[in-house]
């Protein structure tokens, strides 16, 4: 029997003999508890006939959300058997097999929208769990990247083209570097040091072969070469040291690496100190012949220290006394069942997509449906700089995996120590499953700000009332450590029906070798480094479904009036004016990116009204500083015109699924998706199934305080979504943990407190009672 399959027979024969109510509960007690007890048997039965093990899901949501849940490893398994058993896939390890067919990548393929929500609203049949499997078949004629549906799981016997790309094809080029490659790298490199190795030494004390302790390793960049085909890569040699992204030693060398045989791989350039050559052996001729400027780093001894975490200065009061730490009841206040949550109103689903991050589905408030869907597309980090490699770096992250690095959270650091950790599951340029134990943290936290209070002075040194809400909220984190960058991802479900994306930058920067040019694109950090200018971009799609799928969005912006005083006639007033702006296509709600937005940003039903008469809507709130990082239309900026809007508003396409994706990287030149098509047939947008395209970012110029990591304060972007006469009134009334005190003397020697919840003496609760005494007279 496979291990870790989850059978839902038992839960769907039982909701479809109705004895459920939609809330998973059982209608009529006594006999829905010995259905209960039939169908689990019964379940169980036909799970074993079926070889796979079974699982209750706790409750209807969960079973709900089972939808939208990443593939297990059995299914994973069962996706490579079905492809390996194709013999005209000719399929090998991806393992040291640059030249042969692989599975490179493969992750849940949502079914479509409708058919999801005719399971999720209207009780229709569970759409089957299916595969995208990347392949490389490098063994071809023609090498080609093709992406399949395989399904339908846990028992795949079809195996169809991916088509939700239309007849874009992808570029053999354009596929991410595998592990097997990047090997061939440090192999190409040792080559080359053996040519090397003595300049190498007496320049900088380090060297590639036979170094001990003083070895050098490399950082390849991207994009690969300048346009369409082309697979050449600048690798930047660093001392290898803890933090050896901040450790350039002023070699760089061009590799061209497009050739499946990595015998014929070539160096292009060598880059020293400033200088460029055309070969390793004019580099060498040259040197020795003392026909260039040569470094001299010198005895590094004690120098390198900077790039590390061991603590040095000291600060006034002492540190070695362990800080605070979260504290939370064991009873948790949130629910986690598999990839399904509960939380305060909120209920929602997420999967951490392989290719490109975490990713909310069905997120409710209320049993009533926010979002569709909420979930990273793309990162970018665009560089400038003097030396080949910085001037050449235009990161995208899904091209580096994103979606796959977010390793182990370190308990009471990345997460307090409380949280409900999971382990994830990938499977990307591996033979297996791989487990990625603890890479994602739920907790709930106090925010330590009040959600909302008021202070009731009688203006005379005492008071009416107080009343207050503590704010907790419910995050959801994963970190992305893509090489020297760890970008924390947070979500954040605040009980008044706001959520908060954010992402947070700490890691190491992207730095590179001193050079006198070097400080018109960065600051000096250390002795021999630049901290290279760069733009941190994230692309993300909301798809907002208010009130309903049928949505429509409105700009509201201010303009002064100028009027005449009604109260005093001959008297005029200037005061703003709300400027209420329906946007019928898609051209005119798409907002050029680093130009101001229009105050507020509604979507919103406008056949559904609140008491108040106002639509039901959600405002988007940005919190973002950046501007754009390359001409539009400029070679690579194709590869991102999501970038070109901080916000563009699209009609849901089923085509649409995604802005970028991991292929982008490869080659930016001629892209394999293009955003910009989104809005070329500027459809209609009023009373439509609507999706938000919004990209935050932030300049980052490192400065001496990036060393030795970029730390997440002041370094964090993102937006709200908040609710916007969504409600009648702030929803978080229903919260009990509101506190109200009235003075009960009038010499308020006594105060009445009002509470809706235990006043508990718990270190995890508070260390005593609440007290308050409202006054402010004089001692
Ligand atoms: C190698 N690489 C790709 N992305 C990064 C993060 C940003 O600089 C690094
Ligand atoms: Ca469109
Ligand atoms: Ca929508
Ligand atoms: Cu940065």
């Amino acid at each position: 029997m496979r291990s870790r399959q989850t059978c839902y027979i038992y839960h769907e024969v039982i909701t479809q003999s109705h004895h459920l109510e939609s809330n998973g509960k059982c209608r009529q007690p006594t006999s829905c508890e010995m259905w209960t007890n039939r169908l689990a048997l019964l379940a169980t039965m036909i799970c074993a006939v079926a070889n796979v093990s079974y699982t209750q899901p706790h409750s209807r949501g969960q079973y709900l959300a089972s939808v939208f849940s990443d593939l297990t490893p059995a299914e994973m398994k069962s996706v490579q058997s079905f492809l390996l058993e194709k013999k005209d896939f000719n399929l090998v390890s991806v393992v040291d097999n640059l030249g042969k067919n692989s599975i490179f990548m493969m992750e849940l393929s949502l079914p479509n929208k409708e058919e999801v929500l005719d399971f999720l609203d209207k009780d229709g049949p569970k759409p089957p769990r299916e595969a995208r499997v990347v392949i490389f078949f490098a063994d071809q004629a023609h090498p080609n990247i093709t992406e399949y549906i395989v399904g339908p799981l846990p028992h795949p016997y079809y195996c169809k083209p991916y088509t939700l790309r239309g007849d874009k094809t992808l570029n053999f080029e354009s596929r991410p570097v595998p592990i097997a490659e990047s090997r061939k790298f440090s192999d190409k490199l040792a080559e080359v040091g053996k040519e090397i190795d003595h300049i190498l030494l007496e320049s900088t004390g380090y060297s590639v072969n036979n170094c001990s302790d003083h070895c050098i390793t490399f950082s390849d960049n991207a994009p690969r070469g300048q346009k369409s085909g082309e697979r050449r890569t600048w690798l930047s040699l660093q001392k290898l040291v803890d933090g050896n992204y901040i450790q350039a030693i002023g070699v760089e060398i061009l590799i061209n690496h497009r050739s499946l045989d990595s015998n014929e791989w070539t160096v292009e350039k060598v880059w020293y100190n400033g200088q460029y050559f055309d070969s390793v052996a004019e580099f060498v001729r040259r040197y020795e012949r003392n026909e260039l400027k040569k470094l001299e780093l010198g005895d590094d001894t004690g120098r390198n220290i900077y790039s590390t975490y061991i603590p040095r200065g000291e600060y006034k009061v002492g540190s070695d006394i362990p800080g605070p730490k979260f504290c939370a009841s064991p009873d948790k206040r949130y629910r986690v069942l598999g990839n399904y949550v509960e939380y305060a109103g909120w209920s929602f689903a997420f999967r951490s997509r392989t290719s490109s991050g975490l990713q909310f589905l069905d997120v409710k408030y209320n049993d009533e449906r926010i979002v569709y869907e909420l979930s990273i597309q793309e990162a970018i980090s665009f560089y400038s700089g003097s030396t080949p490699e910085s001037l050449q770096t235009k990161y995208l992250d899904s091209g580096w995996a994103m979606g796959s690095v977010a390793y182990e959270l370190a308990k009471g650091i990345d997460c307090p120590e409380t949280s409900t950790y999971q382990d994830v599951y990938h499977f990307y340029d591996t033979d297996k499953p791989i487990r990625y134990k603890n890479a994602l943290c739920i907790f709930e936290m106090p925010t330590g700000i009040p959600l909302r209070r008021h202070y009731d002075s009688d203006y005379n040194g005492g008071f009416n009332s107080y009343a207050g809400l503590e704010n907790h909220v419910l995050v959801v984190r994963t970190i992305s450590t893509v090489y020297n960058y760890d970008y924390i991802w947070d979500y954040v479900f605040y009980q008044n029906g706001i959520v908060e994306v954010k992402m947070s930058a700490t890691g190491y920067v992207y730095a590179t070798f001193f050079t006198p040019d070097g400080i018109n694109y960065g600051n000096r950090i250390q002795q021999n480094i630049i901290g290279n200018l760069h733009t941190h971009l994230v692309n993300y799609k909301v798809d907002l479904d208010v009130a309903g799928k049928e949505n429509s969005f409105e700009t509201i912006s201010l303009r002064y009036e100028n009027i005449t005083n009604p109260w005093s006639p001959g008297e005029f007033v200037v005061q703003s004016k709300l400027i209420r702006t329906e946007k019928n296509t898609e051209k005119q709600a798409s907002f050029r990116f680093g130009l101001p937005l229009p105050r507020h940003l509604i979507f919103q039903n406008p056949n559904k009204k609140n008491k108040w008469g106002h639509p039901r809507s959600y405002r988007i709130q940005y919190n973002s500083h950046a501007d754009s990082v390359l001409p539009r239309g400029w070679k690579e900026e194709l590869s991102i015109s999501w970038s070109r809007y901080s916000l563009a508003v699209t009609r849901y396409n089923e085509m649409e699924r995604r802005s970028s994706n991991m292929f982008l990287q490869g080659d930016p030149w001629s892209p394999s998706l293009y955003f910009d098509d989104f809005l070329k047939n500027n459809e209609n947008i009023v009373n439509k199934d609507l999706v938000a395209w919004v990209t935050v970012g932030f300049l980052h110029i490192p400065h001496a305080e990036d060393i030795p990591n970029t730390s997440t304060p002041a370094n964090s972007v993102g937006f709200f979504l908040r609710p916007y006469n969504f409600f009648d009134e702030d929803p978080s009334v229903a919260n009990r943990n509101s506190i109200v005190v009235k003075p009960a003397k009038s010499d308020f020697s006594e105060v009445k407190i009002q509470r809706w919840t235990p006043d508990v003496i718990n270190p995890c609760v508070s260390e005593e009672t609440f007290s308050y005494n409202g006054t402010y007279l004089a001692d």
